[in-house]
């Protein structure tokens, strides 16, 4: 394990050391021993950085003593822009320290950053462990069994860690744990007692499978040499041995939780002998099949569960034998529950954030209602987008973003920070991308009336970098999820600029997802005028080439600074496509560009460019490229610009994942269009260097 930190925070790395302070406890007790002697506070934000070399999954531990000159604090924690903790304050009759511990994604950066904020009074801290979990430690969405409503990407949320449960042993602390976990015995939590035993095997090591089971990480070997078992002395006949062994835990009666349930076959004494099932709430049978599994005994596993809790505030957890097993036995090694904590936003979150939906916040209005700008507690910026009745999408498009959105992450796609749909809200948050809306850059509209214009006169490089962007996200949406999706309302308003002028494509509530002889058929016209595939109006087949098609518009209006449809201007102008096309036939485009940038393209560029618009607006769609294509005739069009420029220059090659992994595997150039005679030296030295790169 690399970037191991653990901090005693007395001293060091506070961000703000004007409004921190560090404290000490002169009472010394037991308790507050050691790291609990001491503690920072902070009375207002203030934050630690601690510099990493490595993203991933990272194990937050933070520790709290409440000495006495402390007991009045009430704050909020947030580690890599997730909020951990907030309105959190010690009781006051808590004699021993308080441990929170997270698995928290940090998916971007150098540093991660851990801050205090005071709600109320101050903020403390004893003391701070963070450190990046092994690979895969907290297995991906499609190896979980998922007993709940929503579809939470495991990689990208953060898990609070609410019960570690050592099941047939005793209590294992930090000092003996691979992680410096602390585990707790399972008794207090089992339902009825008599009804299990403890079995252990300390005199042998279990046997670890690194790939296909469990590691040593995963749980420490303590948690494997003990189980608890059906307590036989209990059973009168074969038949009444068909009873269950549950522990309750008590949880938040509204949360999700990931669920991992550690076995290791301890207990068998004949081969492939204990098949059983394992419960979640009584309503979900998992049968548990470790022979099957491994071949072998004494294998240490574990299997995960994603669950809503059902209100009542505890959550059982049963094992139980099946009439299919040879010995009527079961058994479970450890327990651990912890919450999800990334996309259920509040409502009093939501209005703390909006500062009650101020219309001084009020940042844009489109389909779906009123976006407003807000800042979480985490200090996380964020964009608010409220459904409001009459505004034409609703419930169908809330869910689609939610369902599309909470499971993909991506450098070209705007990030869905959480949602809220209490008290009959439909909100949905995303990060907020502080340069607005692609268009908003290239000219005004109507719909800026009154506004001040934020027009930034983007010169060709950005442009171009922009129009690579989006079509980096929106290839990943056509080809790089597990299934196939169409976004159906690509236009320069959905596309964000980031304050880096980074381009993410955004709005999915309309997209589709699934194999096209699921999506093609539909029965409403949904997107944009101006931007509506022709093919796609006429036959009412959906495909990708009806993204390509949108596409295209917002190249021409990248190109021409003018929007797809403009109702006061001549009828042979008012439809952008139509217009843009006729002068791309006549090879005259450079006759309509933005005035900005007369004189400022390079000629191979601008043509290169040209034919990629007029390629995506073919009228058939198979005549089409696809986004692949047209993100290499972009960066083709980028190269042709800057003819000096080396391939590995391209900034999105090195922030961009599909971008680099498409290179090597497509053994073929860019869909070249021009003519011999037009084909200039500087353009010939560019696809040499795109051929030598290919290579590698
Ligand atoms: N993540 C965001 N960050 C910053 N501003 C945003 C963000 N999302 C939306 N906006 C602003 O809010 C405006 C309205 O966005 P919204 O997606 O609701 O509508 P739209 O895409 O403009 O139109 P429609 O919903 O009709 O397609 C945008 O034009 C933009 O100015």
């Amino acid at each position: 394990m690399t970037n191991a930190f653990v901090l005693n925070c007395i001293n060091t790395f506070a961000a703000d050391p004007h409004h921190s302070d560090s404290v000490k406890d002169h009472t010394t007790t037991a308790a507050s021993a050691g790291i609990y002697q001491t503690a920072r506070k902070f009375t207002k934000s203030g934050s630690y950085n601690l510099p990493i070399d490595e993203c991933g999954v990272y194990m937050v531990r933070l520790h709290f003593f409440a000495f006495f000159s402390l007991l009045d604090a009430e704050f909020s924690v947030s580690a890599a822009g997730f909020l951990l903790l907030s309105n959190f304050s010690i009781p006051r009759n808590t004699t021993s320290p308080v441990i929170k511990e997270f698995l928290v994604p940090v998916l971007r950066g150098r540093n991660l950053e851990i801050i205090f904020r005071p709600d109320s009074s101050f903020a403390f801290v004893n003391a701070i462990e963070a450190f990046v979990t092994p690979q895969g430690f907290i297995s991906n969405f499609n190896d979980t069994t998922h007993v709940t409503s929503s579809n939470n990407d495991l990689s990208s949320t953060v898990l609070n860690v609410i019960h570690r449960i050592n099941v047939g042993g005793s209590d294992i602390t930090d000092d003996t744990d691979t992680m410096r976990r602390n585990w707790v015995a399972d008794d207090d939590y089992l339902l009825i007692k008599r009804l299990a035993t403890n079995h252990s095997i300390y005199s042998n090591r279990p046997k670890y499978d690194q790939e296909r089971g469990a590691t040593q990480y995963d749980a420490p070997d303590l948690v494997y040499r003990t189980a608890k078992e059906m307590n036989s002395s209990h059973v009168v006949t074969q038949s009444n041995n068909f009873f269950n062994i549950t522990w309750g835990f008590d949880v938040k009666r509204n949360g999700t939780f990931f669920v991992r349930l550690h076995f290791c076959d301890i207990v068998s004494v004949q081969r492939n002998g204990t098949v059983f099932n394992a419960y979640i709430y009584g309503m979900f049978g998992k049968p548990i099949s470790p022979y099957d599994r491994f071949g072998d005994f004494g294998v240490p596993f574990y299997v995960d569960f994603v669950v809503d809790s059902d209100g009542s505030g505890f959550m059982n957890i049963s094992i139980g034998p099946r009439n299919d097993s040879r010995s009527l036995n079961a058994f479970l090694n450890g327990v651990e529950i912890m919450e999800l904590i990334n996309d259920r936003i509040s409502f009093a979150e939501i209005l703390h954030a909006t500062n009650k939906f101020d219309p001084k916040f009020m940042i844009g209005e489109g389909g779906f209602g009123k976006v407003y700008k807000g800042t979480l507690h985490s200090g996380v910026k964020v964009a608010v987008k409220r459904s409001e009745a009459g505004h034409g999408q609703g419930l169908m498009e809330f869910q689609t973003e939610i369902m599309l959105l909470s499971k993909i992450r991506h450098h070209h796609l705007v990030s869905l920070i959480g949602y809220c749909d209490e008290q009959n809200e439909m909100i949905l948050v995303y990060e907020f991308m502080a340069k607005g809306t692609l268009r908003e850059h290239l000219y005004s509209s109507n719909e800026d009336l009154g506004k001040s214009s934020s027009r930034s006169e983007l010169s060709w490089d950005q442009r171009l970098q922009i129009c690579i962007g989006a079509a980096n996200g929106l290839q990943y949406l056509h080809a790089g999820l597990p299934e196939p999706t169409i976004h159906r309302d690509i236009k320069s308003t959905n596309i964000l600029l980031d304050e880096d002028f980074v381009a993410k494509v955004a709005d999915f509530g309309l997209s589709k997802s699934g194999q096209p002889e699921e999506t093609h058929i539909v029965t409403a016209v949904k997107g944009s005028f101006g931007y509506l595939d022709p093919e796609y109006l006429k036959s009412m087949q959906l495909t990708q080439k009806s993204d390509v098609y949108s596409f295209g518009v917002v190249l021409l209006e990248v190109l021409c600074a003018r929007p797809a449809v403009d109702n006061l201007l001549p009828r042979n102008q008012m439809n952008l496509a139509e217009w843009g096309l006729s002068w791309l036939k006549e090879n005259q485009i450079e006759k309509i560009i933005d005035p900005f940038l007369v004189g400022k393209i390079n000629p191979n560029s601008l043509r290169k460019f040209g034919e990629t618009a007029e390629k995506c607006l073919q009228e058939n769609g198979t005549d089409r490229p696809n986004m692949m294509d047209v993100l290499w005739d972009l960066n083709y069009a980028r190269q042709l610009q800057h003819p000096t420029m080396a391939q590995q220059s391209h900034e999105d090659s090195k922030s961009d994942v599909s971008w680099q992994m498409a290179l090597p595997g497509i053994n073929r150039l860019p869909s070249i269009n021009v003519s011999t005679s037009c084909v200039s030296v500087t353009e010939s030295e560019v696809l040499s260097e795109l051929r030598i790169d290919e290579t590698r």
